[in-house]
């Protein structure tokens, strides 16, 4: 970075003048939200000023603004994470999503939009240090600056961090395309799906008062990966966001094991199907008149008509709950018509009684039950005549005896839930009940959804989705075969968008994970990398009972500006692995647990997706070929983890995949 001084110290005191005037826009508005409080104002008011009070925090991890633009107007533009504004309607600092700072992430030397100079500014903490300036003229490079290299390579300590100042090009055009399809954005290992996702989700906040409204829920693989990501968008400013694993999304914290295969079956879509007619199939028929003595004359309303009723509301698809409650309404006016047929006027509150009454509930119950999803599965799994009935045509014979259990439960509260039964009770619960939407959705690692778990995230959406994923790193028996497949589960029509440039992996390591890549998805593209690093790679053999010992050198050799690093193994070398390198003095820690001084952490290999180290020490990649026919592609997972350096440790032959023999 080459900086003058009298230049810099302008910055500097830019940047205080910044912090004043927001910190002046905040005291204003706790001011009012508490006179409102004080004034016992519409409490939803003053929820959303506390709310952006805590927008305006100044926080110690997002200087206020990352960057400036020359150019386009006659002030240089300062451009941050929120808007602050100068007390006099002048932007002090404009918010990254607005219009004119697309400026900031797109001009180009060849299109420099009226952008005479970009300039980035470096930070540690909160304390300026520099600043790096990009003039575009016709002969600017438009490859990656050494100033983002820098960015991408500084040691990562805790969990993923944002990339606002430094969204590349083709990144930007994902952030900011619109929200009125759903969007697919399918790249290789390290392209920035992840954090072009959630940035994606800032923007549309910023953008869309429907989603703001509804706020904004983000579906991760697994709860690692949840914490690995959970702090960008409050960094951004967003609260309105509620992170989840796709187990958590259905209740499935502690599930059962089970075997693949079953799971995948219940996987399938045609599984809605046998849901759908279980439930539906609960609806009895009317046998009795209903007879109402409290009305002069009497009225009795006949099985037949009662069934016509009842027959309605199963033709207008309605949940199965809220149809009891309209059965109950339709009953009601059917009184009424027969009494105003008679001569009579009945009024409203008279029939909204009846349709309330214990009478009209004991009818309705009798033909539309209260059912609960438990006793649903559990009568499904247990009673193989009923199984039948509602898998007739669906599922083969074979398939049926699959989901039968061998030992049921007496009742569904003792039941042994699987993760796919967790997918199948959260179905049954929707069938059951309305439950509430959210306003968009993005889903990361979405290849490895069941078409059960894809309907489990469509139904929560009231808007559109961002789906991420890579089809490569596909490693569930249930996962679809293409994205089309996907988005028809969904419900959703969308675009395919793809990212091919990595900014997280080196060429070296790309080099040989694309090799494994032509094994495992032959039709899918190489990856490209922005960055080269030619000590990347280090190949270290070691005895069987040595692997621990290598790894704690290696550790213990790599300066702490180095970062964290993350050590790969197959599943079932995991816990010995712990247990190994806590004797030798280096216990390992959770990634997201990952600091200055705790600097080791290991992840089976069946949970690295996602993830991302500075350096990752991959442990006998044979071993990860041995996980069964997902093998060679955990290890295509595994081996695109690294920020800066790939270290392969090897106790046996390595495999003629990696093409390093
Ligand atoms: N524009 C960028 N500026 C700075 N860093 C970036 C940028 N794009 C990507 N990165 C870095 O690359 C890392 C990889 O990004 P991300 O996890 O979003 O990729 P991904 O495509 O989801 O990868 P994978 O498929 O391997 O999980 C990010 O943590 C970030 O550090």
């Amino acid at each position: 970075m080459v900086v003058s001084a009298g230049e810099f110290e302008a910055e500097r005191q830019r940047l205080r003048y910044a912090r004043e005037c927001l910190a002046r826009d905040r005291e204003e508005m706790l001011r009012s939200a508490k006179a409102m409080e004080a004034r016992g104002d519409d409490p939803d008011l003053i929820a959303w000023l506390y709310r952006r009070a805590f927008q305006l925090e100044d926080r110690d991890d997002a200087p206020l603004f990352f960057g400036r633009i020359d150019g386009p107007l006659p002030e240089p533009v300062y451009i941050g994470r929120r808007h602050v504004g100068d007390g006099d309607d002048e932007p002090a600092v404009i918010d990254w999503r607005t219009g004119m700072a697309t400026r900031f992430y797109r001009a180009t030397g060849a299109e420099p939009m009226e952008v005479v100079r970009r300039r980035r500014f470096g930070f540690s903490d909160d304390t300026m240090t520099g600043y790096d300036d990009e003039h575009l003229t016709p002969e600017f490079d438009d490859g990656l600056s050494d100033f983002v290299r820098r960015q991408i390579e500084l040691a990562h300590y805790g969990p993923m961090r944002d990339i606002v100042a430094t969204i590349q090009p083709d990144q930007d055009h994902v952030v900011r395309r619109d929200a009125t399809r759903a969007l697919v954005v399918q790249g290789g290992p390290g392209t920035g799906k992840t954090a072009v996702g959630l940035h994606r989700a800032a923007y549309l906040l910023y953008e869309h008062q429907q989603i703001r409204r509804r706020g904004v829920l983000v579906v991760g693989p697994n709860d690692t990966f949840v914490h690995h990501i959970s702090r960008v968008l409050p960094t951004l400013g967003e609260v309105d966001c509620r992170h989840v694993s796709v187990a958590g999304l259905v209740g499935a914290g502690r599930a059962a094991a089970e075997d693949p295969p079953v799971a995948a079956l219940k996987g399938d879509r045609r599984l809605a199907t046998v849901l759908h007619r279980a439930v539906w199939s609960e609806v009895g028929r009317p046998t009795e008149d209903f007879l109402v003595t409290d009305t002069s004359p009497y009225i009795r309303v006949h099985p037949e008509e009662l069934e016509v009723l009842a027959r309605d509301l199963l033709a207008d698809r309605t949940a199965f709950g809220p149809a009891r409650e309209l059965m109950r309404d339709r009953v009601a006016n059917r009184v009424r018509r027969k009494l105003e047929l008679r001569g009579r006027a009945p009024s409203d509150t008279a029939t909204r009684k009846l349709a309330r009454s214990k009478q009209a509930r004991g009818l309705v119950e009798s033909i539309w039950p209260v059912l609960k999803p438990g006793d649903v599965l559990l009568r499904l799994y247990s009673d193989p005549e009923h199984l039948a009935r509602c898998a007739d045509g669906v599922l083969s014979p074979d398939e049926q005896r699959a989901l039968v259990l061998a030992e049921p439960p007496a009742r569904a509260r003792r039941a042994r839930w699987t993760a796919a039964d967790h997918v199948l009770l959260d179905e049954l619960a929707w069938l059951l009940d309305e439950q509430t939407r959210t306003g968009h959705v993005v889903l990361d690692e979405a290849q490895d959804l069941s078409a059960m778990q894809l309907r489990a995230v469509g139904r929560r959406c009231a808007g559109t989705l961002t789906l991420l994923g890579d089809l490569a790193q596909q490693t569930t028996a249930w996962g679809l075969p293409t994205w089309d497949d996907v988005l028809a589960e969904l419900g959703h029509a969308g675009d395919v968008v793809t990212l091919d440039t990595s900014y997280r992996v080196p060429q070296q390591v790309l080099d040989i994970a694309n090799r494994v890549l032509a094994h495992v998805a032959p039709d899918l593209p190489p990856t490209t990398s922005a960055r080269s690093a030619q000590d990347a790679v280090t190949v270290l053999r070691a005895d069987t009972d040595g692997v621990a010992r290598v790894i704690a050198e290696l550790v213990e050799g790599l300066p702490v500006e180095k970062g964290g690093v993350g050590v790969i193994t197959a599943d079932a070398d995991a816990e010995p692995l712990r247990a190994a390198l806590t004797a030798e003095g280096v216990e390992p820690v959770l990634p997201h647990e990952l600091d200055r001084r705790r600097r080791l952490a290991l992840v089976p290999a069946g949970e690295a997706k996602g993830l991302e180290f500075d350096t990752v020490v991959l442990v006998d990649p044979h071993r990860l070929l041995d996980q069964g026919e997902v093998g060679p592609r955990l290890l295509y997972v595994a081996l695109t983890r690294a920020i800066s350096h790939l270290a392969i440790v090897h106790t046996a032959d390595l495999p003629d995949l990696l093409g390093l023999g």
